[in-house]
């Protein structure tokens, strides 16, 4: 059975005082959340102390946007595993198209980050996704396939999620066909030595377009970006039917 992983992804949002309020609302509508799903919160790096506590005791795990691969060093800007699971964080999020897109991330520091933050036992959300460009051109399963083999490698995939994330999704309202993006997952999946592994969509998933996407045999959870910053709309998708 396939573990369902449902994450908010804050970007650069929310203050300190701003992540407080949110909570307030989001932790009471989570009393009847089934225990089974995992359900977590990927905030800015100033955010993550005060909600190891504020989260200490709930459902919600916490989770981080970027790990660096070395322990520590000279890297200005940066954050290393060792100082996100002193604090109490269980995921990290890496390679999202954001920072492939703005911040020069390539396959192979993708693929470093993936295993540095394994050796400290976090668990990484790999992203991966097809441009526009790349999917009108009829290159989506090339580009992914390319992705997941140059990322995976020497990666162990009993401790991994996967996000399929089509980039021309991403924060548009111009949600993937539920079908499609089943589709696509399950092509993911059947590139993994390890089928198990939770396979989530993320591109403008919403309250209105969850239990459909749900409903999909291959879609084991959802990554939420402006969904999430909402305590209502994103207690709602984690509250799926
Ligand atoms: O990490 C989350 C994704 O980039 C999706 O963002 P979105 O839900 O705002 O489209």
């Amino acid at each position: 059975m396939r573990k369902i992983v449902i994450a908010g992804n804050w970007k650069m949002f929310k203050t300190q005082a701003e992540s407080q309020e949110f909570l307030k609302e989001f932790l009471p509508a989570l009393e009847e959340t089934p225990q089974e799903r995992e359900v977590l919160l990927c905030v800015p790096f100033t955010d993550l102390s005060v909600l190891s506590m504020s989260l200490h005791g709930s459902l919600v795990q916490l989770g981080a946007q970027n790990v660096h691969w070395a322990e520590n060093g000279a890297y200005t800007g940066e954050i290393s595993a060792p100082m996100l699971t002193e604090i109490g964080v269980r995921y990290v999020i890496v390679g999202h198209s954001e920072r492939r897109q703005f911040f020069g991330e390539t396959d192979q520091t993708v693929n470093l980050r993936l295993k540095a933050a394994q050796n400290y036992g976090l668990t990484p959300i790999l992203c991966v996704g097809e441009t526009k460009q790349q999917r009108d051109a009829g290159e989506t399963e090339s580009l992914i396939i390319s992705q997941l083999d140059k990322d995976l490698i020497d990666v162990d995939q009993t401790n991994l999620v996967i996000a399929y994330e089509p980039i021309w999704a991403i924060g548009t309202g111009d949600t993937c066909e539920t079908t499609e993006a089943n589709r696509v997952i399950g092509l993911i999946r059947s590139q993994l030595k390890n089928p198990d592994v939770p396979i989530q969509y993320g591109g403008s998933v919403k309250p209105n377009n969850i239990d459909e996407i749900m409903a999909q045999p291959e879609i084991d959870g959802v990554l939420v970006g402006g969904a999430s910053l909402e305590p209502a709309s994103f207690a709602r998708i984690v509250n799926y039917q």
